[in-house]
């Protein structure tokens, strides 16, 4: 028998995503690979100052790892699947999704144990538009008109940094990303998803690989969880379903309830009414194209009850 290929994993170098990297490496040296990582700066990394969808979106982080693919300098990339756009580019494919870390939001504060305590005029920040949307619905049931939600921009311990400086009262961030790089003791409660429904595939790491290297497809097989990737599946085909971008406030948490794939879904606008737009349903799931039908049929749903994509978007 050959001996397992060597792998070259190319990483961003923010400290998650060499822990994700790191992580990966150790159970592919585990199954007897020798691995390497290839770091690397990406577009994304370099304007982290700047509002994201501002800049062209979730694919800035990925596209430097896929030319290194591409040129084979590397051959796979490790990604949170949240920053991975719905369809990747001609030519690669997504060869495994692996076991998910906790997906919900987490709320980080040392001045208040929840949105309700917060102190009178607080400044909340969070980056995403989703967490806009799901904070200002939430602080309009509590009546806490006088709460402003704030930009927050960087990598974790830039936000973690901003909030220890007094910038924020309180910030909202993925507890994966905190949890991984043993910040859990941060978390000073974290959101059930009927108060901070997650973004698709929050808290779950996929592997990109070039198409047409089925070795690498092969010998990344036994990294897959399939009950994360058929609730990923379901997430991301509302998103795709959606035109979705990370400049749409656009929310989707798959759960199993038994064998059946529970699919919920929020959508708000920014600028318009507080109250988000929500679909939900459940489907017996047993393979990824139940999954993505499931997704297509909760993303009608959401549009049928209001939902749309930005600006003359599809
Ligand atoms: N938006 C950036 C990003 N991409 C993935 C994570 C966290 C880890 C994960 O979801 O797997 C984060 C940080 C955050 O949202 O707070």
């Amino acid at each position: 028998m050959s001996s397992p290929p060597a792998i070259t994993i190319a990483t961003r170098e923010s400290r998650l995503a060499l822990w994700q990297a790191r992580h990966v490496q150790s159970l592919l040296e585990a199954r007897g690979h020798a691995v390497t990582l290839l770091g690397m700066t990406t577009l994304g990394d370099q304007i982290l100052d700047r509002t994201l969808s501002k800049v062209g979106g979730k694919g800035l982080f990925v596209k430097e790892l896929e030319h290194a693919l591409a040129d084979g300098r590397a051959d796979i990339a490790v990604h949170s699947l949240k920053d991975v756009p719905m369809e990747l580019p001609e030519g690669f494919a997504l060869a495994c999704v692996m076991e998910r870390e906790d997906p919900r939001d987490a709320w980080v504060s040392p001045h208040a144990a929840g949105l309700a305590d917060l102190p009178q005029g607080a400044v909340v920040g969070t980056s995403s538009l989703r967490r806009v949307v799901l904070l200002r619905e939430a602080l309009a049931t509590l009546g806490r008109a006088d709460v402003r939600i704030e930009p927050l921009r960087g990598n974790l311990d830039t936000r973690l940094r901003k909030l220890d400086e007094g910038q924020y009262q309180g910030i909202v961030l993925a507890a994966a990303g905190l949890k991984r790089l043993g910040l859990g003791d941060r978390i000073r409660a974290v959101f059930e998803p009927t108060q901070s429904l997650p973004a698709a595939g929050q808290g779950a790491l996929g592997i990109e690989v070039r198409a047409d290297r089925a070795d690498l497809i092969e010998a990344l097989r036994p990294l897959a969880h399939q009950a994360t990737w058929l609730r990923v599946a379901a997430e991301r085909a509302v998103s795709r379903a959606m035109g979705g971008s990370c400049s749409m406030p656009l929310a989707a948490h798959a759960e199993w309830v038994g064998e059946r794939l529970w699919l919920r879904t929020a959508w708000g606008e920014p600028e318009g009414a507080a109250t988000l737009v929500r679909a939900e349903d459940t489907a017996s799931v047993a393979s990824l194209d139940e999954a993505e039908a499931l997704g297509a049929r909760v993303a009608a749903a959401l549009r049928a009850a209001g939902a749309h994509a930005p600006h003359g978007e599809a």
